[in-house]
């Protein structure tokens, strides 16, 4: 749509512009006279004056790629009945899009998310714009951990075109364990048989950051930042998501999207647990801590690659908004359907995610490791502004396993330390990645925490027993929902005994004289109840209300360390 004519444009920077163009499907709303929206509605009267919402591209900088903003144009009409036309015509077109575009939310606010600013949030930043747009929300704001699952998975839906929270990973985990847990319910289907091709989703959940490490949203919308994902969500972006499912035996335990992973960033998630009074900044006191400890475990891990002729994890991509390789898996997944609309998401009947997930032979690797970890996706965050595995993609029904051996105490930091700059992680020889589709993981025999070594000491050895039967009683509880979530399906057989292992294990510290044998896993932050699991990959089993990270020079990963990108990736603008 091209609107031409008297208008004056409020953006500074645009003064000198006659011409305006908006695409329709970025129109945000329309509001007579002259209106404003943020960080305050304010509304003066006038007869022929109308303004126009529209999505506005943010500046350019570094951090900021895909940052939007709330463009506002204000248009002065010569009369009365010439502002009533456009601003109907315009509504029309609005209403045109509404089958697109969601019309009722059902939205969820952790209070205590991040530094506990979620109802805040929601109120000065979210709220008014969806009113703007026209959209209605249905707001619970949680009283206790699990409550926005269990609303999804019990509750009734009808009339909701999608599920929103506001918080961080835990929050998007709690909608997304509900969100899978009802399409399968109501498919029939079980989720804890490991090879069941499970239903794909077709109520889309929108993530508004208000997390400590909003992982998910950075790496699908490119920043954290509240306005850019209400505004995903207005103008009814879909970007499909791989899901990794959890399983001990055979149960499911978990589903996860971002990280699951041992060693390190489980044992960063057990520490960080006692400190989550420090907010966001828990993982990075933790991180120090653990680092310092400077532990490795052992581990069997046996993994089915995927097939490199689609892609590997260091052709050095990066999965932007559009991913060629993301929309060829679409027509692998969904053979049947028109992988260019949205029918191959509706019809989820056409869903035949496996035709190949039989082929293939596994492989074994075995050793000592710093950290084993599987993502779905890049995994970036702002912590990590290229993410875990930086050529991942979001939804190519493939994950990157990450093997990082056991190293130098200097090794592991140069391995870290990576992930905060442009340097390549993988370039290093403790560190293999491979693009796989499941994932197995044991112990060696005679590596398990025994009983006996557990109790071993106890009594016998004196004061290093007393100190680490402290550090025991000092531990604090875990998050509920692993326990919750666990006990309700049933999985609480010889859950215990498991735990308790590893409890023992992860508090050894300075003040423990033991190093544990075994580790926990991290699972997009929740503390899994078993070593022993199998993963696998679930192409494009969600869809969220996001397009990736948008295309831009800036946004291209760089492996130039700032002289061979001059400047034009995301940390060197
Ligand atoms: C010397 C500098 C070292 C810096 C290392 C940076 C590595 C960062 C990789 C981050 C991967 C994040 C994967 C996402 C995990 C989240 O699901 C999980 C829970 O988040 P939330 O619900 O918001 O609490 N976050 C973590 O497990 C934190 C890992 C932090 C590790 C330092
Ligand atoms: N009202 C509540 N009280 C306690 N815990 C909650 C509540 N609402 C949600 N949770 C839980 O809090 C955990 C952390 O929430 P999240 O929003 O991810 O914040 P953060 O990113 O700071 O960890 C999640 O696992 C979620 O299940
Ligand atoms: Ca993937």
């Amino acid at each position: 749509m091209q609107i031409q004519g008297s208008w004056t444009q409020l953006d500074k920077q645009n003064r000198d512009k006659k011409t305006v163009s908006v695409p329709v499907s970025e129109l945000i709303g329309v509001e007579e006279g002259r209106v404003e929206i943020l960080p305050q509605k304010k509304v003066e009267e006038s007869e022929q004056h109308f303004t126009v919402f529209s999505v506005k591209r943010g500046p350019r900088g570094a951090g900021s790629a895909g940052l939007w903003a709330v463009g506002r144009t204000l248009f002065s009409c010569s009369s009365r009945d010439l502002r009533d036309h456009w601003v109907t015509q315009l509504r029309a077109a609005l209403r045109d899009r509404s089958a697109s575009r969601p019309q009722r939310l059902l939205v969820f606010i952790n209070p205590f998310g991040g530094k506990k600013r979620g109802v805040q949030i929601y109120r000065t930043l979210v709220s008014p714009l969806l009113e703007l747009a026209g959209i209605s929300a249905h707001v619970v704001v949680t009283e206790r951990a699990n409550q926005a699952r269990d609303h999804i998975l019990k509750k009734e839906l009808t009339g909701f075109d999608g599920v929103v929270c506001v918080g961080g990973d835990g929050m998007f985990s709690e909608l997304l364990h509900g969100v899978i847990g009802r399409t399968q319910q109501e498919a029939g289907l079980s989720e804890h048989d490991p090879t069941e091709t499970l239903q794909p989703c077709n109520l889309h959940i929108g993530i508004i950051p208000a997390g400590s490490t909003n992982c998910v949203c950075f790496a699908t919308v490119g920043v954290s930042d509240p306005v850019t994902s209400t505004l995903h969500i207005i103008i009814g972006d879909s970007q499909p998501l791989d899901v990794c499912s959890v399983h001990h035996l055979n149960t499911l335990v978990r589903y996860s999207v971002s990280l699951v992973g041992y060693g390190f960033y489980g044992d960063v998630l057990a520490e960080s647990e006692r400190h989550r009074w420090m907010g966001p900044l828990r993982y990075d006191y933790s991180g120090c801590m653990v680092y310092l400890s400077n532990r490795s475990y052992s581990g069997v891990i046996q993994f089915l690659p995927a097939d490199p002729k689609f892609s590997s994890p260091r052709d050095n991509t990066r999965c932007l908004s559009g991913c060629r390789v993301c929309s060829e898996s679409t027509e692998r997944l969904f053979p049947q359907s028109d992988a260019s609309s949205n029918a191959s998401f509706y019809s989820t009947s056409q869903y035949s995610q496996d035709s190949s997930q039989s082929d293939g032979d596994w492989v074994s690797v075995e050793g000592r490791f710093r950290c084993v970890s599987l993502t779905c996706m890049s995994s970036s965050c702002p912590r990590s502004p290229l993410g875990l595995s930086p050529a991942a993609h979001l939804a190519d029904g493939t994950g990157d396993l990450i093997l990082v051996r056991d190293t130098s105490a200097m090794g592991f930091l140069k391995y870290l330390h990576r992930h905060t700059n442009t340097q390549d992680q993988f370039d290093l020889p403790f560190v293999e990645v491979h693009r796989v589709r499941a994932v197995r993981f044991s112990v060696p025999p005679g590596e398990e925490e025994s009983d006996e070594e557990e109790d071993g000491g106890k009594g016998t050895e004196g004061g290093g027993d007393r100190a680490e039967q402290e550090c025991e009683r000092d531990r604090p509880e875990r998050k509920s929902i692993s326990q919750q979530h666990l006990a309700e399906r049933g999985v609480e057989r010889g859950m215990g005994d498991d735990r308790k292992k590893k409890e023992r294990g992860l508090f050894f510290g300075p003040c423990c004289s033991r190093a544990p044998s075994v580790s926990v896993w991290n699972c997009d932050g929740e503390i899994l109840p078993h070593t022993e699991i199998l993963c696998r990959v679930h192409g494009q089993l969600v869809r969220l209300f996001a397009r990736g990270i948008e295309d831009g020079a800036r946004t291209r990963s760089c492996r130039g360390g700032g002289r061979k990108c001059k400047g034009r990736c995301v940390l060197h603008t």
